[in-house]
């Protein structure tokens, strides 16, 4: 049985995706919001529209319900993991998508009765284990790796970029800027933030910042050329990424052949985590695809052989939200 804790962006793809696709295997859900608001927000999406199940909040004496496609699910509003009665219902796995507790000590605090696994919806300094399907999820041991991270959203989108490359042609280094939207991690006017470029209104600036998916990446696929690094540009959009990746590779290459590449990965391989998109498109018309990276072949370039530069998109939400489900229904 899987729990969510934190109903935000993800936890919320998270939740209405298992009741519509595993509703039998979703148990229980946690947010600090009162009723009213999770199922607000459940029913109304700015970003996804209305495609979900229908939602209801329900009372009951003390104890609050979100009915989702007719089954009641068990709401709580604790703020520390250790306090969340999620093995009361049989949870196994618990979907840490709060955001606050990423460290292998706070998602820990989920470790307790039935609950075997916490898998964090983002990278995390010191899980046990760092998964981005397909590349290493068959190493992945839940008796040894009961705290899980799975990496980010670019993390996930750059990984099938990386690994054609290397196949394919041999990488020998490569660096990677994600064209990434706002989050709410930043703010939507001048606030303060540790990282003050974040502080600054999310909507009115181009906004370079880290990304968590460099060290992610580095721990789920060691075997990557050394030195792999780069940052990302906050966007004043509102859903889906453009990840744009700089390699220098073994050998020439031509665009045809690049693309090539990836048109052939995209059809058995990686086929559901790696696409190819047709020409002309702009971000908004990537929304609701469930891949980790859809490829641009219009963006290929190559300058003097070998070094290349290759451009990919991804719904930063619902693709992301897509790989957690798959990876909790695993375990
Ligand atoms: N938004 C994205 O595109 C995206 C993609 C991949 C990964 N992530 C990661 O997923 C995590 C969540 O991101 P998000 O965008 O869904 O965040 P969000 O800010 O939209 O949602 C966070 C949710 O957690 C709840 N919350 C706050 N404190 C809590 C607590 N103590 N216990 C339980 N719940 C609490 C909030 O009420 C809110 O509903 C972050 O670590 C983020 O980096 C986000």
């Amino acid at each position: 049985m899987i729990a969510i804790n934190g109903l935000g962006r993800i936890g919320r793809l998270a939740a209405r995706r298992l009741a519509l696709q595993r509703p039998h295997r979703l148990c229980a859900l946690n947010d600090p919001a009162d009723l009213e608001t999770v199922v607000h927000l459940l029913r109304f999406d700015s970003i996804h529209g209305d495609d979900h199940p229908a939602v209801l909040g329900l009372r009951k004496g003390d104890w609050d319900f979100i009915v989702m496609e007719g089954k009641e699910y068990p709401l709580y509003h604790e703020t520390d993991p250790a306090r969340i009665p999620f093995g009361d219902h049989q949870a196994r796995v618990v979907v840490e998508a709060s955001g606050r507790f990423a460290t292998r000590e706070g998602a820990a605090r989920h470790l307790r009765g039935p609950v075997r696994n916490v898998v964090i919806s983002a990278p995390s300094p010191d899980a046990d284990f760092t998964v981005i399907h397909p590349f290493n999820g068959h190493l992945l041991d839940p008796e040894r790796h009961r705290v899980i991270s799975n990496a980010s959203c670019t993390a996930h989108a750059t990984a099938p970029i990386l690994d054609v490359l290397d196949k394919a042609f041999g990488l020998e280094t490569a660096s990677m800027s994600t064209v990434h939207v706002a989050t709410n991690d930043q703010r939507l006017l001048d606030l303060p933030h540790k990282d003050l470029r974040r502080a600054r209104a999310a909507f009115m600036s181009i906004i370079p910042t880290t990304s968590s998916a460099f060290g992610a990446l580095r721990k789920a696929l060691p075997h990557l050329p050394g030195g792999f690094d780069g940052w990302a540009l906050r966007v004043p959009c509102l859903n889906v990424n453009l990840v744009d990746l700089t390699a220098v590779l073994r050998r020439p290459v031509t665009p045809a052949e690049l693309n090539d590449a990836f048109d052939e990965a995209s059809r058995v391989r990686l086929r559901g985590i790696l696409a190819v998109s047709e020409g002309g498109l702009v971000s908004r018309d990537f929304t609701g695809r469930e891949e980790s990276v859809v490829m641009d072949p219009d963006l290929t370039r190559v300058v003097g052989g070998t070094l290349v530069k290759v451009c990919g998109w991804h719904d930063n939400e619902l693709a992301y939200a897509a790989r957690l489900c798959e990876l909790v229904n695993r375990l």
